[in-house]
């Protein structure tokens, strides 16, 4: 796939862009030069100056605007030569595209997400193959000797184009402040170079970053950016495989977020499927896509849709508080004039009073509107916010259960909280400061040209330079906060792994190296917020300068008007107050697309996420209209998970449950048996043949309606951190059952005897995931949430496997007495034979397929696997009874639970 086509058109347009502004800036200034000889002594030259260069033409105007045609494209050519930085040679299957690109161009149409098919496809073709394979391209000699990089070499050529733009500003300023013109064609001519100046410093570059852009290599479905070999990476994780990565091997990086990727990891076909921290549905991996400053704020605006009228009263205020606010430094300087006599000496009293009423007059008019626009505006935001981490936070949770299995919970946290603050930030603070400054910049803009168009020539030739660092600043400052926001989700992670599994953390003595690991993460933001903190304050430090030594060029060539009667001080005065309006407004403005900029970094990993729509989608599909029988048909079933493609785990599974019958699935571990009653919660979809319920296909109903008809014993209950009551009665409406009913349910669950003992009874605090009560209670207490609920569907998942006989004894009654009462039907994995001889139906499930299916007696006839283990069982019970007659022993109940343990009894095979 080629990537010269769109690089070449744009570098075209650019070009030619710049081709016109030089043409035209020319044009100007011969224009102007002309015009002098045409309107010769219709202009007065300001012989006070000290930059008066006894000239009166103003020929050195034409002679610059030929130098900055001839220099700067050739800083640019230079630029380009030597400081583009080609870091590493490539295959022809790899696709190349350009730095910052979002690799759109590169992709195939309609590719947005992996389909099924996909999913088994290698990270790239894989006909291309040897596949992924990068080398660092020898550097040549003269090059790797070079203290200088490349970077080096471009950001001199940056400096040095700055600073000749800025040099070259001033001295045209001072040049036009020093004249006095009388014909209007004159000073538009001569005051348009600064906008040239800085539109051809703008393109030159941006063609500069252009021809030094770095090839990158797109995998559209590992990483959203193109990623770039660097080494030198020792302190960072690969993303993918987790590992450390080798600081002398080097690693691809991304340049505008923290991603990185190992070279063991960039060979691997199934990189692209398996990566950790993906976005992706149940059918696969999805692509993310970069945000830019545009789409982030419109964006942002149409989420504030919602709240209108509020918006409109405070934009009303704001424009009057602006209105009000550009009133004040006229009235300011006609109060400073009414102070100086006339030319009899006399002073106008009563003017001077009018003045400073007036001034009472909108100041207070002005403070009125600012409370109230302010305080509609943090409402607005505020409201703002709270909607947004619902929303996130339901769009999260709607998320396909294939998303969890391959995502930190740390990190959707870190989204959650981090990057939500982070894309609000600008939006909270300063929406309404957007607005005013931008009213103020332009209004004190047009104020200072009405005042004097001399002394806002002189001021605004530093405006360009300004812009120029601060728009550099925002830039790297966005790479710096993406990188930030990553290594706050790796610490975020990291904590809240080492938090959920604490006791497992002491047990193993590994608090030493999880602080490690948080601090590292922490430490990775920290360097990064340095740095930022450093650009800002050597950014601020500049700009300040560049700023005050324009306030003392207007001070003194305002003063040398006013010495010169060309100014009142009163105007004087106005124009600085204008310029200072405008000044501020103008680098408040800096700041907020600077903070635009950076914010658009926690805003793009929010909107990917927001905008995922999960393949299981709780919208899609009929509701559940029928009387539910609760008959359910695996056909023909394939599947695979996600992060494991290579292992499949159903192949062509066949199997009928019907309506009220109690199944048991037994077989080797890691047969697929859990699998397949995910698979009947529709936790996923089959990657091949169907789930129906009452001969619907599951596919062809909502979700979540389906999901009501089940109640479930798991594994590994984990309860909430509420009370008994609340965990015995988790996802029941309110007013559809009573406390009475929760105390049957425990009954029937043989819960309610331990609830009673506790100090609280059914009001006592279980804890995080349960961790104040014992697993036999724990499960107890998931029975009971299945009595009280009365599902259509149980699923029972090895709900006693990991208890001790004791509490196993206790579960099993209460599990039989659910079985037996509910008129439901029972999908049951079991892991004792007890448990499933009194099935319906035993299918015995290995490498994803049903061998044998039937009741007790029938496989008992069938001679096959479940005979084996049945005849197995019984001649270890007899040999056990005999042991223990002849040592003369009492029965063992934990080797009568040995012996009925299907696992040993199929490993005995
Ligand atoms: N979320 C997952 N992602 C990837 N692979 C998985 C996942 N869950 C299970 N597996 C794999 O799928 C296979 C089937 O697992 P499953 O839990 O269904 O087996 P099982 O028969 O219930 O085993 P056991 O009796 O030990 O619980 C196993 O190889 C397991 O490692």
């Amino acid at each position: 796939m080629g990537n010269g086509g769109p690089r070449a058109t744009s570098l075209k347009l650019i070009g030619s862009i710049l081709f016109i502004i030089h043409l035209v800036d020319i044009g100007c200034s011969y224009g102007a030069v002309l015009s002098t000889d045409t309107f010769n002594g219709s202009y007065d030259e300001y012989t006070s100056s000290p930059f008066d260069l006894s000239n009166r033409s103003v020929f050195d105007f034409l002679l610059l605007s030929i130098f900055r045609a001839v220099t700067f494209p050739l800083l640019t050519l230079l630029g380009s030569k030597y400081g583009a930085e080609v870091p590493f040679s490539l295959c022809v299957c790899c696709k190349v595209v350009d730095e910052d690109s979002d690799g759109e161009n590169e992709l195939d149409s309609g590719d947005t997400s992996a389909s099924s098919e996909d999913l088994s496809r290698p990270l790239l073709d894989p006909l291309s193959k040897p596949s992924l394979l990068l080398s660092p391209t020898p550097s040549s000699p003269r090059r790797r000797r070079s203290r200088f990089t490349p970077s080096f070499f471009k950001g001199l050529v940056l400096i040095v184009l700055f600073l000749m733009s800025t040099t070259i500003q001033v001295y045209l300023g001072l040049r036009v402040s020093s004249y006095n013109f009388s014909n209007t064609l004159l000073p538009v001519l001569l005051c348009l170079s600064v906008l040239w100046i800085n539109l051809s410093v703008y393109f030159h570059r941006t063609l500069l970053d252009e021809l030094t852009r770095q090839k990158g290599l797109f995998l559209p479905k590992v990483h959203r950016h193109p990623v770039f070999l660097q080494k030198g990476l020792a302190f960072h994780w690969c993303d993918l495989c987790k590992t450390r990565i080798k600081g002398m091997q080097g690693a691809f990086r991304c340049k505008l977020c923290d991603f990185d990727m190992c070279i063991k990891c960039s060979k691997r076909e199934d990189a692209a499927v398996v990566s950790e921290n993906m976005l992706r549905g149940d059918k696969g991996v999805r692509t993310e896509s970069a945000v830019s400053n545009g789409t982030y704020f419109g964006r942002a605006l149409s989420m504030a849709k919602g709240e209108g009228p509020l918006l409109v009263l405070s934009f009303t205020l704001l424009a009057l508080y602006c209105l009000s606010g550009l009133y004040l430094p006229n009235y300011q300087g006609k109060i400073i004039d009414r102070v100086v006599p006339d030319d009899s000496g006399e002073y106008d009293k009563s003017g001077f009073i009018g003045d400073v009423k007036i001034y009472l007059f909108i100041m207070l008019a002005q403070g009125a509107f600012s409370t109230v626009y302010s305080a509609a505006f943090q409402l607005v935001s505020r409201r703002l916010v709270f909607n947004i981490r619902n929303e996130l936070f339901r769009k999260i949770l709607s998320q396909d259960v294939a998303y969890f299995d391959g995502t930190e919970s740390g990190r959707l946290l870190s989204r959650l909280t981090n990057d939500v603050d982070m894309m609000m930030q600008p939006i909270q603070s300063s929406l309404s400061s957007l607005i005013s400054n931008a009213f103020m910049l332009v209004g004190g803009l047009v104020f200072c040209y009405v005042k004097s168009y001399r002394l806002s020539m002189l001021a605004f030739v530093t405006v360009g330079p300004i812009m120029y660092l601060w728009d550099l600043y925002a830039q790297w400052s966005k790479r710096l906060n993406r990188q930030m926001l990553a290594s706050w989700a790796e610490g975020n992670s990291i904590a809240s792994q080492a938090l959920s599994h604490i006791r497992t953390v002491k047990a193993f003595g590994t608090e030493t190296s999880e602080i490690t690991a948080y601090n590292e993460a922490n430490g990775e933001a920290l360097r990064a917020g340095v740095k930022d903190a450093w650009g800002n304050g050597l950014t601020t430090a500049l700009t300040s300068y560049l700023d005050l030594g324009t306030g003392v060029l207007i001070l003194y060539y305002g003063g040398t008007l006013v010495m010169d009667g060309e100014m009142s001080v009163g105007e004087l005065v106005t124009f600085q107050l204008y310029w200072n309006m405008m000044n501020n407004a103008y680098q408040n403005l800096q700041g907020l697309v600077t903070s635009f900029t950076r914010s658009a970094a926690g805003a793009e990993k929010v909107f990917s996420l927001w905008d995922n729509t999960p393949d299981i989608d709780p919208n899609d599909g009929a509701a559940i209209n029928w009387d539910v029988e609760g008959e359910i048909e695996f056909k023909s079933v394939d599947y695979f998970y996600q992060m494991r493609p290579d292992n499949m785990v159903l192949s062509g599974l066949d199997l009928k449950i019907k309506k009220g019958s109690v199944v048991g699935l037994v077989g080797r571990s890691g047969g697929g048996k859990t699998t397949l009653i995910k698979m009947l919660l529709r936790f996923y979809d089959p990657k091949a043949g169907a789930v129906t319920i009452d001969g619907r296909p599951y596919t062809s109903l909502k979700v979540d309606d389906l999901r009501s008809y089940f109640g479930v014993v798991s594994q590994d209950t984990e309860l909430f951190s509420k009370t008994v009551a609340e965990n015995i009665s988790y996802g029941m409406k309110p007013g559809t059952y009573t406390h009475e009913d929760v105390i049957e349910a425990a009954k029937a669950a043989q819960a309610h005897e331990f609830i009673k003992e506790m100090k609280d009874g059914y009001d006592t605090r279980v804890g995080e995931r349960g961790s104040r009560v014992s697993g036999g209670q724990r499960q107890r207490i998931a029975i009971a949430r299945v009595f009280l609920r009365k599902p259509k569907i149980i699923l029972l998942d090895e709900a006693t496997s990991a208890l001790d006989e004791n509490s196993q004894t206790l579960v099993q009654e209460a599990l039989d007495l659910l079985i037996t009462t509910s008129k439901a039907t029972v999908v049951l994995v079991a892991h004792r034979l007890s448990t499933v001889m009194n099935a319906d139906k035993i299918a015995v499930i290995d490498k994803g397929k049903v061998l044998e299916q039937g009741s007790h007696d029938e496989l008992c006839k069938l001679n096959g696997v479940y005979a084996t283990l049945v005849n197995k069982q019984k001649k270890k019970r007899e040999n056990e009874l005999n042991q223990e007659a002849a040592d003369g022993q009492k029965q063992n109940p934990n080797r009568t639970a040995s012996i009925d343990d299907i696992d040993k009894l199929l490993d005995a095979r």
